[in-house]
């Protein structure tokens, strides 16, 4: 192909779409939401800017969605503030989803993993509409996000997204997640998980019958990162477009200390930067997400983890790529 020629559903690579979702009612710690400020304040638009020369696309806002807060939110299904996720979700899946179909490479920032329902949901539903297509979704994680309400053993949203991205949850209660429809889904054969050690039972039991394919730790030990990025990519298919949903908790603790649900025994800093460059190198990453940096949860300012949360952008945007 020549160089020019790139497959049209590509974004303009060097036009961003960028998102600041300040959020943490998928979980129970806050400063979740502080994350969008930290990473900005740290330079990150900036750099995008001058050092990888894009275009942002931004409205200046951390939106921390006050106005979006139900006077009652008892929970339901076990959820844990229900109407609350879906109502940021909800919005969240509008705003990416229009950044996609102007055709920008959407970038957000967490926030809690739950805002994956509203990504993923706006990008699948764009890139359904442009091209009449399914994206693919590379899950990065100790975690594998995806209980249903009933599996659940905390009620947190944010161990749920990829349950309701995929139908595997349903609900038909418009205020409760009702509003995402089928073309706002993902198919369980175009997900691809790297990183897990952390798996509940009714999530091992899910990703065993539906086949997922997902690549643990001991998968990474086993073959190495280059092995395991071959087959992922493989296994979508070179010329899907791919949106990339990194959780910093993918990381080893060593490196991104500063997180809700920290696990030993993750990706080392360049695993984690290695797998964002394999995906910026197939030219057909449409959206990225960085979720879960928690700067309050290190009395040291959380330099480490959000310098790598930065890393990690950069490269998907192929930064280090010569
Ligand atoms: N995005 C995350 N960090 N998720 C952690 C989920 C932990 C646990 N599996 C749960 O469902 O509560
Ligand atoms: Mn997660
Ligand atoms: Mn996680």
């Amino acid at each position: 192909m020549a160089s020019s020629a790139q497959p049209k559903f590509l974004p303009n690579r060097h036009d961003l779409g960028f998102v600041a979702v300040g959020f943490s009612g998928g979980q129970p710690k806050p400063g979740v939401d502080a994350a969008p400020m930290a990473l900005i304040e740290a330079g990150l638009i900036q750099q995008l800017e001058e050092d990888l020369e894009k275009k942002v696309s931004y409205d200046g806002t951390v939106h921390n969605y006050a106005e979006l807060v139900p006077s009652d939110d008892p929970d339901y299904r076990g959820m844990k503030r229900p109407k609350f996720a879906s109502a940021v979700t909800k919005v969240v899946s509008d705003q990416v989803y229009s950044h996609a179909k102007a055709g920008k490479l959407v970038v957000t920032l967490g926030g809690d993993h739950s805002i994956a329902i509203g990504t993923v949901s706006g990008t699948a539903k764009a890139v359904r509409e442009r091209l009449g297509r399914e994206i693919a979704v590379i899950w990065v994680d100790a975690h594998a996000d995806i209980n249903t309400p009933e599996t659940s053993e905390s009620g947190n949203i944010h161990g749920m997204p990829v349950a309701f991205l995929t139908g595997l949850a349903k609900e038909e209660r418009e205020d409760v997640f009702g509003w995402l429809k089928e073309e706002h889904m993902l198919s369980t054969k175009k997900l691809v998980y790297i990183g897990l050690r952390d798996i509940d039972k009714g999530e091992k039991k899910i990703l065993r019958e539906y086949g997922i394919k997902a690549f643990s730790m001991h998968d990474v030990d086993r073959h190495g990162i280059g092995k395991i990025m071959d087959m992922a990519i493989g296994w979508i298919g070179s010329d899907t477009p791919i949106h990339l949903s990194f959780d910093i908790d993918a990381l080893d603790p060593i490196y991104a200390p500063s997180t809700g649900t920290a696990v030993r025994g993750g990706l080392t800093l360049r695993e984690g930067d290695f797998i964002c460059e394999c995906v910026a190198e197939t030219g057909s990453l449409i959206a990225l997400d960085l979720v879960e940096v928690n700067p309050s949860l290190d009395e040291h300012g959380a330099s480490d983890t959000v310098r790598a949360g930065l890393s990690i952008v950069r490269c998907a945007l192929g930064d280090t790529l010569l």
